[in-house]
Parts: C-alpha cells; structure tokens; sequence
C-alpha cells in the first residue's frame, strides 16, 4: 500500500468481529432471513425423504393411489422452499442497504473530523475506495454470504444427521465430508485475505491515478505526457490484472478440491448403501434417499470455497474501513470550550509559535511573535517556502502549533470550539477550491443562514458581481467541477467573497490577489480597503501593491519575524525586507 502504514495482520474473525456494532443493528433481520434460509434448506431435505418413501411404496408393489399424498406433500414442501427463498431475500435487502449508507455516511462525516495532516498523507482513491466499494462488499457478504455461511454449514449438519438416521454407517460419509472441510478452509484462509487486501489497495491506487489525471488534465496534456501517464496506468492496471488472476488461482485450487468432496461421497454413499442393501440392512429406499441427501448437500458444500472467499474479501474490506476510522483527529475539540470575551474584537497574538509538519524533522517556524491589534493588517512577507502559508493555517487550527500559542481576543485558539473560532476567523487560500455547486453556494460556503444581500455584497467586494451577472443564470451558475469553467483570477475573486461574507472578525488571506491582472488587482485592492478597514487582517503579501494595503508588515525569515514595521520603515531600515520585496517585484515583471 502506498499512502499509508502497514495494516496490523489480524485474522478473518477478528476482522469481520469489528463489524460487530454495525451487525447489531441489522441482527434481527439478519435472523430471520438466515432462519427463512435454513427453512428453505431444510424443506429442500424433507425431499430425500419423501424420496425414499415413493420407492419403498413401488418396490414393495404400493399402487398409485399410495403415491398422491407423498408427491402433494412434494409439491407443498416445494412450493414452501421457493416462498421462504422470497422472504429471506426481502427481510435483508433494506437493512443492509440501510447499514451502507450508515457506515458510508459515519466515514464521510469522519474525513470531515480529521486534519489536514490526514488528508495530506492519505491518496484520493484510497478514500474513495474504501468509501464505495469496500463498503458494497461488506453489505454483499452480511446480506447473503454471511447467513449462507451459517445457513450451509448447518445444512450439512443436518444432512449428516439425516445420513445416520437412514443407516449409522452412513456416518462415515459425514465424517468423510465435515472433516476435510474444515481443513481446506483453514489452509486457504491466510493467503486469500493477503491477495485480497493487495487487490482493493491496487484498486484504490488506480482511483487515485485517475482522479489525478482528471485533475491534472490541462498539465499532462500541455506537457504531452498523455502516453507517459497512459503507460503508468497500464502497468499498474496489469498489476491489478496479475493479483486477480493469483485470487483466481488460489480459489480455482481450493474450490476443485471442495468440488471433489461431494462426488466422492456419492461414491462412498453408493459403495456403503449397496453392501447394506446386498446384505440386507438397507432397503433400496433409503439407499436412493441417501443417495440424494448427498447430492442436496452438493450446492452447501460447492458454495463454501466461494464463501470463504467471501469472507476473506470482507474482513479486508473491514480492516480498510477500520484503517480510516481509526485515525484520530489530532485537532481535538476542548472538553470544556471557552467563550470569546464580548464583544468580540479580534485581537490576533502569536506567543512563540513553533511549528514542525508531521514526518518532518526540521522545524518550519521557530518562535513566532506577532501581535495584531484589532481591526489592523499586518501583511507577512518572506521568501518563498519561508513558512508563510504555515502560518496562516495555524490561526484557523488546520494544524496545531507545535510550541507556543496563538491567541485570539487572549483565548488560546485551542480552547475555543472550532465551529466558534471558524465563525469568527475566515481564510482565502492562494490556491482556491471551488465546489461543483451554484456561485451562490460557493461563496456560502460557511455556516448559518445566509441573505442575497450578503451574497450580493461580498461579491461586490471582491468584484465578482460584474461577471456573475454575466453568467447564464447569475448567482444560481453552477460552476464545473472546482470552477475550472472559470478564469484563474475570476476563482481567486470569488474564494475571496467567500472569506469576506458576513464581515468576519479576522481575516487570514493567503496571497489572495496573485492571479490577478493589474487593473483588476487595483479594483479589488480598492474594494479589500474598505472591507479591510475594521478587520484584523493577517494578508501574505507577495506584491507591493498588497502590501500597501496593510498597516505594518512583517518579514518572515528562517522560520522567525526579523523585522516588523511600516513598508516604507522597513524598505528605509531592512536589506532582508528590501531584497524580499525586490525578488517577488522582479519575479513579476517576468510573469
Ligand atoms: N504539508 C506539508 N508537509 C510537510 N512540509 C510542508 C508541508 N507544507 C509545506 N511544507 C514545507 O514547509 C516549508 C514552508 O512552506 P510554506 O508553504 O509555508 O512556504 P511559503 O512561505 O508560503 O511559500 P510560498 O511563498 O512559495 O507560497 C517548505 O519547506 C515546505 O516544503
């Protein structure tokens, strides 16, 4: 597997056994459908026996009136077998699909609990699998694998019983049938739950290589990497290809050998059945019955090495389900939220932040301290890959700091609940996602209930009214899948409404103008002045002219604040500052 650590090997049971709280809820339709299947079963061995019985009656010369009520008791044992196959298929079908949707929904609202750190280490396609058809497997196994499994192992149970009811010695046939069972299933056990958990990551990683191309188009077919990437594919599709063909091959072994249990025990039976009839402990009766009971059997015991297989693919597909929901949110929620002063006033302060990403060993920050008055902006300058956008995530608790602590009104940010420090912190990142949903919806994105006049003026803020009205249905525009449907500047413009809704307290904007044409940036600049006006503001600055929107600035070098100021202070006072600024102006004349 390759976005994730080794699973932890556990067996078949105790694997399936953390489906248990899910089971649960599902456990009494899952009775009666096993007990509507074991009916089902059972019906299907009273056969045998009416069997015997219409040979022993025309053996012994019985005429055809004797026949009737066996063949209508036939007929009704018949009839009975196909109507409790009906129900054990209704009372599941609902249940489980209802469980899917749970465990579906319980995952979903998970990835929503866990980091940013989960997600940067976790593939796409490795969600995604899990969350579609690792699940779909889970429900197959619990509405027909399961029962069957307990429904077939009690069916040959009970024709074993059947067996030495018709003449002990048939007892051998049982024991001939029951015992090697158990030993092939244990042999196979192991290495099929190895190749089965090897194909659904294969799957997973061949998700997450489509998902990338689909995102990457523009990029792979500007390079001309089509064929590159259409190779990548294919080798590991072939992988995928190799893995289901062993699957195959282990199965194709244990299924012929549990295949050739049945048949021997009709010879057996035959080879047994006729020295008792020869001898005369046997009527020719129960030998047919017996005869028959064995080969009613064949489908339970055939069945098993698919079941198994079953099983296997299940306990693999919980393991997976398991893996995701396992992994603690490391952005605890307090156990006792503190409130925020009122009024609120959005006093922002960093007290020694240290930050290190997980995995890595050098530290990104090393002892932050800035302290931003309420309703001012500060802007943050440093070179690029100096930590600046590390910062920004560390007000709005995408990431923890590691040492120190940032502070909001004087309450440690993680003292406040999330939904209380994200009402009153908006952020607009430099790369803006856009969802596949209305402008309207886009830009309220955030919780509460939302006005059109407030839509209406965040978009006029950011100067996206003009060209949402152009849009074919306005605000109501569903934008393509992550607004690829419109200008870089246009997604930027409109990630930047989004922060500005509803007039938060803090605003934390990550380069929000860098895709920006001049002309627009100094309208948008404009308009941000105003909005920008009575909130604290922290903006990571690459351009002058975002700079000069800010009251003071402060220069981010080797993880720490070296200079703070006014831009004209520090461009009079600072080499460092003087040289940043000069790098990302000579930058964008070549842009
Ligand atoms: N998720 C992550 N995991 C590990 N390291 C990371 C992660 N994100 C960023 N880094 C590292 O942290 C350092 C700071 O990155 P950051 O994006 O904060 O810089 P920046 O100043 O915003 O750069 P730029 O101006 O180019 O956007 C870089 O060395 C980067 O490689």
């Amino acid at each position: 597997m390759s976005t994730v650590d080794s699973p932890t090997p556990r067996s078949t049971l105790a694997s399936l056994r953390r489906l248990g709280p899910y089971v649960r809820q599902v456990r009494r339709p899952m009775a009666w459908s096993a007990l509507a299947a074991l009916g089902a079963s059972g019906a299907g061995l009273v056969i045998p026996l009416v069997t015997q019985r219409v040979v022993d009656s025309i053996t012994r010369g019985g005429g055809l009136r004797a026949l009737v009520p066996l063949l209508a008791l036939a007929l009704v044992v018949g009839l009975a077998e196909a109507g409790l196959i009906l129900v054990r298929r209704r009372v599941i079908a609902r249940p489980t699909a209802t469980l899917e949707k749970t465990m579906r929904d319980d995952l979903y609202a998970h990835l929503q609990r866990l980091p940013v750190a989960f997600h940067d280490r976790w593939q796409g396609g490795q969600l995604l699998s899990r969350a579609v058809s690792d699940l779909t497997t889970i429900r197959l196994f619990l509405a027909f694998g399961a029962i069957f499994m307990v429904v077939n192992a009690l069916t040959v149970l009970l024709g074993a019983v059947v067996l030495v009811v018709l003449w002990p010695p048939f007892g051998l046939v049982a024991v001939g049938l029951v015992v090697p069972m158990v030993f092939l299933s244990s042999l196979f056990e192991g290495r099929y739950k190895t190749v089965a958990r090897l194909s659904q990551d294969q799957v997973g990683d061949l998700a997450t290589r489509v998902e990338e191309s689909v995102l990457g188009v523009r990029v792979i077919k500007a390079f001309g990497r089509g064929p590159g990437f259409t190779a990548r594919f294919a080798a590991e599709s072939a992988a995928l290809r190799r893995t289901e063909i062993t699957k195959v091959k282990i199965l194709a072994v244990l299924w012929a050998a549990i295949i050739a249990l049945p048949e021997i025990a009709i010879g057996a039976t035959l080879l047994i059945g006729g020295i008792g009839v020869g001898q005369g402990h046997l009527s020719l009766g129960a030998l047919v019955a017996a005869v028959t009971t064995v080969v009613y059997l064949q489908w339970p015991i055939d069945s098993l090495g698919w079941l198994l297989a079953e099983a296997n693919k299940t306990a693999s597909a919980s393991d997976r389900y398991w893996e995701v929901r396992d992994a603690a949110s490391t952005i605890t929620e307090p156990t006792r939220p503190r409130p925020l002063p009122t009024p609120v006033r959005g006093a922002l302060s960093l007290r020694d932040v240290h930050f290190t990403y997980p995995d890595a060993t050098e530290p990104v920050l090393r002892g932050i301290d800035l302290e931003i008055a309420p309703g001012e902006t500060v802007a943050l300058v440093g070179l690029t890959g100096s930590g600046k956008t590390t910062l920004t995530t560390l007000v709005p608790r995408l990431f923890d700091v590691t040492g120190g602590a940032v502070l909001l009104d004087g309450v440690d940010v993680r003292e406040l609940s999330t939904s209380v420090l994200r009402a009153h912190v908006a952020t607009a990142f430099e790369d803006p996602v856009l969802f596949s949903a209305s402008v309207r919806e886009n830009v309220a994105l955030g919780p509460g209930e939302v006005t059109d006049a407030q839509v209406r003026e965040a978009l006029e803020v950011a100067h996206c009214w003009e060209f949402v009205q152009e849009l074919p249905w306005g605000v109501d525009t569903r934008i393509g899948e992550q607004g690829l449907s419109l200008s870089g500047g246009q997604r930027q413009r409109l990630a930047l409404a989004r922060a500005v809704l509803g007039r938060p307290d803090v605003l934390v904007l990550d380069d929000p103008l860098s895709a920006l044409d001049v002309h627009t940036e100094a309208e948008v600049e404009r308009a941000l002045q105003q909005v920008l006006a009575g909130v604290t503001s922290l903006v990571v600055a690459h351009r002058p002219s975002t700079v000069a929107l800010a009251d003071r600035v402060a220069l981010l070098q080797d993880g720490r604040i070296t200079a703070v100021g006014t831009h004209s202070e520090l461009l009079a006072t600072s080499a460092a500052y003087r040289h940043v600024i000069a790098s990302d102006t000579s930058e964008l004349s070549r842009t």
